[in-house]
């Protein structure tokens, strides 16, 4: 069939529904759409509520004709992913009820909609690849996490025949020596969170193991990582999955090509959040809507750190699902005020385990840290989080190490301390501090004294050494972004893939 021939390209994108996967899967729905190509979003009812109510996606998608949203059956589990065994409750329920809704979509003439030329899905979502084989669609999966944590998942057959896992003993600090290309520094603590099961048959083990070794059966593998981060990593992946696509750092990506778009359309009413200022795009009704939510904390948020020298500011934040105990916030609170840095805060309102610590965390907070917050601290429930960290006045992240989060402060140049909460967090955390050294890896430990120190480490003691490893890495994060560069060329390749589909899998070196 000819190219003329052939229907026009369009993609069903289907994230595993949880924000860290839907927001870096709807990035590279519009960079889709940039390119002119259908794209059905795929998201549970809850995600899809969520998305209308608290995003801009429809301002944001308004100008894209052949997007549209989809949200799978009511039955689909519906509730906050903050831990593993949520993980796995929304895992199953997708595993029950999302097959036959699948196969409806990917129907011929589907409500007399154009045919699904091809999938891209989550990549922990084998569910999609069966219905894709069993109806001859091409599916390519997008794996959300980095590119090392990925190949320590993919790598747990050999540590398991190798005997180094379960794990025997207490001792967290042995070298791993079955995951090629991290022989030198590997530890067991540095495995993904679920490697430390002793029962391999654990439900959240099972998942995460079952679902990565389904990978090579994908046309291709998307991953949002550049070439210069994680190169040796990705050597060892191309030769399991050779169609591999590094489009990373996907947020910078997107800014990039709209920017690009907008450049060419000379479009005065295009207006995007670009990494050094804080103009972001929100409808006149919206802007109604939020003015006394979102904007007005957003609006005050952003005074707070304008009022700060610059490079004197400690951000901090733990994602979109970690929960820490009472014990556990006031170890870092007070340790954040003994540091004496000024700091940015956001303590999400469902971050904080237990019923009454939610309820009381506050209420019955010491007073030295209230006044010593009131004096060089803001304290939030959310922050637009890509505009903080681009400005002028941050000069470190204390961070979950989440995927999302870890490249936003590589983009922007600003060095970490990694407190990682679970899955593949703890790998991300070894590689800032020990790989990349563009921070400091706080994994296993919440003390104020170290929390203190590390902090002074990081935004005094060592400012310069971090700020410089920083820049160089977010200079090539930028490189890959380039006309010429890796992840642009490896996005175009995708474009062009997906177009002429039955190019799909036939990867690049
Ligand atoms: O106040 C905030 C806090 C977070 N964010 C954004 O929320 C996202 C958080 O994503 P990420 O840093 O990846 O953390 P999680 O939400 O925890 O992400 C889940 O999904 C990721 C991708 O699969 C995994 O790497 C993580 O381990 C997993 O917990 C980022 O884009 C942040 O910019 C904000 O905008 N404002
Ligand atoms: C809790 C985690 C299980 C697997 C998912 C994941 C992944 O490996 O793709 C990363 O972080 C979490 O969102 C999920």
């Amino acid at each position: 069939m000819g190219v003329a021939e052939l229907p026009p390209p369009h993609v069903l994108i289907f994230p595993f529904p949880a924000q860290g996967h839907v927001n870096s899967m709807l990035k590279l729905a519009e960079l889709l759409c940039l390119a002119g190509i259908n794209i059905t979003y795929l998201v549970s009812p809850n995600i899809h509520e969520r998305l209308l109510r608290h995003t801009d996606i429809e301002s944001r998608f308004s100008k894209y004709p052949g997007f549209q949203l989809e949200t799978l059956p009511n039955r689909v589990y519906q509730r906050n992913v903050n831990t593993a065994d949520e993980v796995v409750m929304l895992y199953d329920s997708l595993h029950s009820f999302a097959k036959p809704f699948l196969r409806d979509i990917l129907a011929p003439n589907s409500g007399g909609k154009p045919p699904v030329t091809c999938i891209i899905a989550d990549g922990i979502l084998s569910m999609a690849l069966d219905v894709a084989e069993e109806m001859d669609v091409p599916i390519i999966y997008f794996r959300t996490i980095g590119a090392s944590a990925f190949w320590a998942y993919l790598c747990i057959p050999q540590l398991i025949e190798a005997g180094e896992m379960p794990f025997t003993g207490n001792d967290l600090d042995i070298r791993i020596a079955n995951v090629k290309g991290m022989e030198g520094f590997l530890r067991r603590r540095d495995l993904p969170s679920f490697c430390r099961v002793q029962d391999m048959g654990s439900t959240d083990f099972r998942m995460v193991l079952s679902e990565t070794q389904q990978t090579p059966r994908a046309k291709g593998l998307i991953l949002n990582t550049f070439e210069d981060l994680e190169g040796p990593i990705l050597t060892q992946i191309r030769k399991i999955c050779p169609n591999l696509y590094t489009i990373g750092p996907l947020h910078a990506h997107l800014k990039t090509r709209l920017l690009q778009a907008a450049a060419r359309s000379n479009s005065s009413s295009t207006t995007t959040t670009s990494s050094n200022s804080f103009v972001t795009v929100v409808t006149r009704d919206q802007l109604l809507e939020f003015w006394h939510g979102l904007v007005n904390s957003t609006v005050r948020l952003i005074y707070f750190l304008t009022k700060q020298p610059p490079k004197s500011v400690l951000y901090v934040s733990f994602g979109s699902v970690t929960v820490v105990t009472r014990d556990q916030l006031l170890e870092f609170w007070h340790g954040l005020v003994n540091s004496t840095v000024r700091f940015l805060w956001v303590v999400r309102p469902d971050s904080i385990a237990g019923k009454d610590d939610k309820e009381n965390y506050k209420a019955t907070t010491p007073r030295e840290l209230e006044e010593a917050t009131k004096e060089r601290g803001y304290m939030v429930g959310w922050a637009p989080q890509e505009e903080v960290l681009a400005h002028p006045a941050v000069c470190g992240f204390l961070t979950h190490a989440g995927w999302n989060s870890t490249l936003e402060s590589v983009v922007d140049g600003v060095p970490m301390i990694c407190w990682p909460y679970f899955a593949d967090q703890q790998t991300n955390s070894r590689f800032v501090g020990e790989v990349w050294k563009i921070g400091l890896d706080m994994k296993d430990i919440c003390d104020r004294a170290i929390v203190e120190k590390m902090i002074r480490d990081l935004m005094v003691e060592r400012k310069d050494e971090f700020l410089q490893k920083a820049v160089e890495m977010a200079r090539l994060a930028r490189k890959g972004l380039e006309e010429e560069g890796t992840s642009f060329c490896n996005l175009d390749r995708l474009i062009e893939d997906i177009r002429l589909t039955r190019n799909i899998g036939k990867g690049h070196a």
